[in-house]
This record gives C-alpha cells, structure tokens and sequence, in this order.
C-alpha cells in the first residue's frame, strides 16, 4: 500500500444499512454519454454490483445523447436511468490528455442528486469484484477516493512525469526544493464516495466558471476542489491497471475489490491485447473475468426479486413519463468509444 493511506477511515461501523428508506439514501452512481459501447461497461457494473450482493442499486447520470434503445437496456438491468444536462468548462484552448475527457465535467451533476444522503460514483468502465458497501459507512464531511498514478502517457504533459515523480514511490525520485513544495495528493477520479449537497453543486457550478480546464478536466478540477477534505483508502477500491506494471510492489492483487479499466486499450469492450501491457497473463485475467460478469445471464436482473422502493417507483416512473423538454443544442465531443 502507498505510505501515509489510513486504513481506520474504511473501518466498517457495522451500522445497519438503511438502503431503500429513511434519511440515509444511498446509491451508487455512474456517468454515461454517446452512443457507444460504454453502455456495456454500465451493464457490466450492474451485473458486477449483482454479483457482490450489494444492498444498493446504481443511478445512471446520462447525458441526452444516449439514445433510447441504450436506456432501455439499463432500466432492464435494474439501473435508475437519470438524465442530466451537459456542462462544459469556460473556454480555453487547452488540450486534453484524451480529447474526450471534456464531457465529463457533466459528472458533476450528481451532487445535485439530494434525494440520496451518500453516494459512490464509479466509472462504467470499473468492475467491481467484492462487495464494497462497507464504504458507504465512512464518516460524512470527507471525499474519499484512491490515489492516482502519475507514470504512463498521458501524464506526459506534466512536471511529475517529466522528472519521473509518483507519489505511489515518493522515495524514488524525490521531488527537487528547487520546485517548490511537492503537489498535494491527487485521486483518480474513477472512484468516490462522496455526499450530494446543492450547496456544494452550485459552489462547484460556479468555481467551476472561474477555472480555466486543465488536461484531465473533471479530475484535476475536483482534486483541487476537495484538496482539503480529501482522505486517501487503499488502492484496493479502484486499481488502475497500470499500477500492476508501474508499481507491482504497491499491489496484492489478491485484496483487490475493484478494478478500472483505464489503461490504454484496456476497455474490456475493445480489448484486442495488442497494445502496451496488454498482452500480461494479469490482464488477460481481468478482461475475462469481466467478460464472464457481463455474460453471465443468471445476473440479469429479475424484476421480481426485487422491492423497489416508493421513492425510486415514484421517480422513475415520472422519468419514464416525462416529455422530452425543448430542444437544447449540445456541442458534441469526440467519441470515445
Ligand atoms: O464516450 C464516453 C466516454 C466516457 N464515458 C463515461 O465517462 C467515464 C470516464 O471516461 P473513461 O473511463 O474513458 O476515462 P479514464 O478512466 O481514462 O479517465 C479518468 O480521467 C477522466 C478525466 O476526465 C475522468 O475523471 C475519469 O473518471 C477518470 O477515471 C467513463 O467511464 C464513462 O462512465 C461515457 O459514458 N461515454
Ligand atoms: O484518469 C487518468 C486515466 O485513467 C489514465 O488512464 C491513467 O493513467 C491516469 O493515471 C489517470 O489519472
Ligand atoms: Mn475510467
């Protein structure tokens, strides 16, 4: 584990969960925009939250482009299909670390979510291995999240990369006096656990127009956002692959609840095992194993197994009734699926 990562904040309160009533509302929640295959990584996290007996169920945060037939097949596995507006940084010539990463300031949405007290957002394209409930219990006022990995390309642009900083080896290459004091620790953005408040949304909304985008938008911007409120937890709830090659003695694969399939060409959807570290026998694992997640029929959802609550019922079937409101012109993103 990365040094200074305090196990005591994940320590299970043994509360009993309170998941489909009451004050303490929770959900985990996912980001879905286009038309392309990210629709499966959703399914897969669906299936995967199934499979782990989680309590709770998964709100999808979707832009308007996701076409109808992709909705369906989430409401069919179970998920709460939510629509929400895109939102996009002020204006700025900069380049992204992938072109695509501008939608996801859309992300930022959820924490307008307040009907739920508590939420776990999770990439669609994160898997989930063992049940991760337990996170829901840490205690309110903090932003908890895994810390990133500053080694592979798309660091390149940089002052960590270009001297060969990690803060998952802080002791390797020590950060140079001459550069001042080192960068506060930085999460991936992948996975967090975090608690909707319309106060912070419009504090977000609005520092947010005042902050020019930097390369890995949303993540840079909440990372600075949250900087004081953030708590690392281990890196067992959100390994990005490329810690299995970049820092393998960080890693016991074999605590590893949930993993994200960030690395380039590790989308378990395109996988082709062509790519750098694609042909690992670790990754070739964990792409199968997510597969026969996502091919596992027995964890379709089943309506009738399930007790939804009145509040979800009641919210979306007023999603499902709802007319399409006026007609919005969305600036599109390059795809990335
Ligand atoms: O066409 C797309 C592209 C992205 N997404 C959604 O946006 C998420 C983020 O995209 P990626 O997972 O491809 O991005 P990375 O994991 O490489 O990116 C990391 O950096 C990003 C910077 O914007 C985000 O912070 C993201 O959560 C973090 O894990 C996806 O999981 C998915 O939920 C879509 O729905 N459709
Ligand atoms: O969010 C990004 C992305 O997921 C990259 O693929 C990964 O290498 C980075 O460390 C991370 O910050
Ligand atoms: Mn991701």
């Amino acid at each position: 584990m990365a040094p200074g990562v305090p196990m005591d904040v994940i320590s299970c309160t043994g509360k009993v969960s309170t998941a489909s009533h009451g004050y303490s509302k929770r959900a985990f929640v996912t980001f879905l925009a286009g038309n392309g295959d990210y629709v499966k990584g959703v399914v897969g996290l669906a299936k995967g939250l199934r499979r782990v007996k989680s309590a709770y169920p998964l709100v999808v945060a979707m832009l308007p482009d996701v076409p109808e037939e992709h909705r369906d097949i989430l409401r069919s596995q179970g998920c709460i299909v939510r629509e929400i507006e895109p939102i996009y940084p002020p204006e700025n010539q900069i380049q992204f670390a992938m072109a695509y990463y501008v939608i996801n300031y859309s992300k930022l949405r959820i924490w307008n979510f307040e009907d739920y007290s508590k939420m776990m957002y999770l990439d669609a394209d994160i898997q989930v291995f063992e049940n991760i409930d337990h996170l829901f219990d840490t205690q309110d006022g903090y932003f908890y999240a895994v810390m990133d990995c500053f080694c592979e390309k798309t660091w390149s642009h940089s002052p960590q990369y270009s001297i060969g900083y990690c803060q998952q080896c802080p002791e390797k290459v020590t950060w140079p006096a001459e550069m001042g004091s080192p960068p506060p620790l930085y999460f991936n953005a992948g996975m967090f656990v975090f608690e909707p408040s319309r106060l912070t949304y419009e504090s977000l909304l609005e520092t947010l127009q005042i902050t020019p985008p930097t390369p890995f938008a949303e993540q840079d911007f909440l990372n600075m956002f949250f900087q004081k409120t953030y708590k690392p937890i281990p890196l067992m709830y959100n390994l990005v692959l490329a810690m299995l090659w970049r820092h393998p003695e960080n890693v016991e694969v074999e605590k590893v609840k949930v993993v994200h399939y960030c690395a380039a060409g590790s989308k378990p959807w395109r996988y082709t095992g062509k790519e750098a570290n694609m042909d690992r026998e670790d990754i070739k694992m964990l792409v199968a194993r997510w597969w026969d997640i996502y091919n596992n029929e027995s964890l379709d959802f089943k309506a009738e197994n399930s007790v939804p609550d009145q509040e979800e019922t009641l919210s979306r079937s007023s999603i499902l009734s709802s007319k399409p409101g006026p007609a919005i012109s969305y600036i599109s993103a390059p795809s990335a699926a």
